[in-house]
């Protein structure tokens, strides 16, 4: 199992990102009449919480998006499995990629990107349970495609995860490590948000423009793909280059940046009045 991919994206190509607000979205989206939205759920839309469980995306949010999906298609693209994605954004229905690109549910059709050995999950379930002895310092998420070993309470055990989860993988070939805002997550190899991503533009919105939201160094792929996005299948050679929004400071391949999570409500909204008017 490779763990070179741990961060090493963000060593290069790294540009410096301009803010992107309310009152200057309507310069940037200029003329652009197919748009498709793309967001991340957690640090994006929904705030840490120590359990994954209990976080939740505000009223505010769900209220805009149920407004904005009647202007222009809106996809999650997330770590969450689709059934997460769906309890989080209930009552609205909106497509999603799930489980950091092997999901896929459009809505009307429900599949997955990649191949997963439910055996080998249930091992390297069992490994994690073992290696951390279920000691409640540690939050274990078993999901329908992959563990994930949370320390968002104890960040003093950053290190101790990632030797607990390399040490597991390291077992493990067709499997990868993923690095995330307090976790370590085990997913089987061969995809990420980036490839959804033009999975989704391929399959189901070639001629739209893609904005992406996220936060997390896993969407670090999702930002490269949307802004180097070209509609291959128009023959006037149409060069549709995406946006990438990065909720944060962090160092990132997004031409853009918000603040924080409530910076992105204020753009959510922003494009609400942008396409009602
Ligand atoms: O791609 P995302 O939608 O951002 O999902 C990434 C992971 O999000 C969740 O973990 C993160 O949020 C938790 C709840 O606030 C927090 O406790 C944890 O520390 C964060 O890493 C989710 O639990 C994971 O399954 C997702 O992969």
């Amino acid at each position: 199992m490779s763990v070179s991919h741990l961060y090493t994206m963000i060593n290069h190509s790294i540009t410096s990102p301009s803010q992107l607000l309310a009152n200057n979205l309507a310069k940037v989206v200029q003329g652009v009449s197919d748009l498709l939205l793309l967001l991340d759920i957690d640090g994006t839309l929904s705030e840490f919480h120590p359990d994954p469980q209990q976080s939740f995306i505000s009223n505010d949010n769900l209220t805009i998006l149920a407004q904005l999906q009647n202007h222009l298609p809106i996809w999650l693209v997330t770590g969450r499995s689709v059934a997460d994605a769906r309890r989080l954004t209930a009552p609205l229905k909106l497509p999603v990629i799930g489980s950091h690109g092997l999901q896929c549910d459009t809505l009307i059709d429900s599949y997955s990107l990649v191949d997963i050995n439910l055996a080998q999950l249930q091992q390297i379930n069992q490994s994690v349970v073992n290696a951390t002895g279920d000691h409640p310092h540690w939050r274990i998420e078993q999901k329908p495609f992959g563990v994930a070993l949370h320390f968002r309470e104890h960040p003093e055990l950053a290190d101790s995860a990632l030797t607990i989860m390399q040490g597991i993988g390291h077992d493990f070939n067709d499997w990868q490590l993923k690095a995330g805002k307090c976790v370590y997550e085990l997913l089987p190899q061969g995809v990420d948000k980036g490839s959804a991503i033009n999975h989704v533009l391929t399959h189901y919105h070639p001629h739209c423009r893609p904005i992406f939201i996220g936060d997390d160094v896993t969407d670090e792929a999702g930002f490269i793909a949307v802004q180097s996005y070209s509609d291959t299948s128009n023959k006037k050679g149409s060069d549709i280059k995406g946006i990438g929004v990065k909720v944060g400071y962090e160092p990132t391949h997004a031409h853009y940046y918000v603040s924080d999570i409530s910076a992105v409500t204020a753009l959510l909204q922003g494009l609400l009045t942008l396409c009602q008017s």
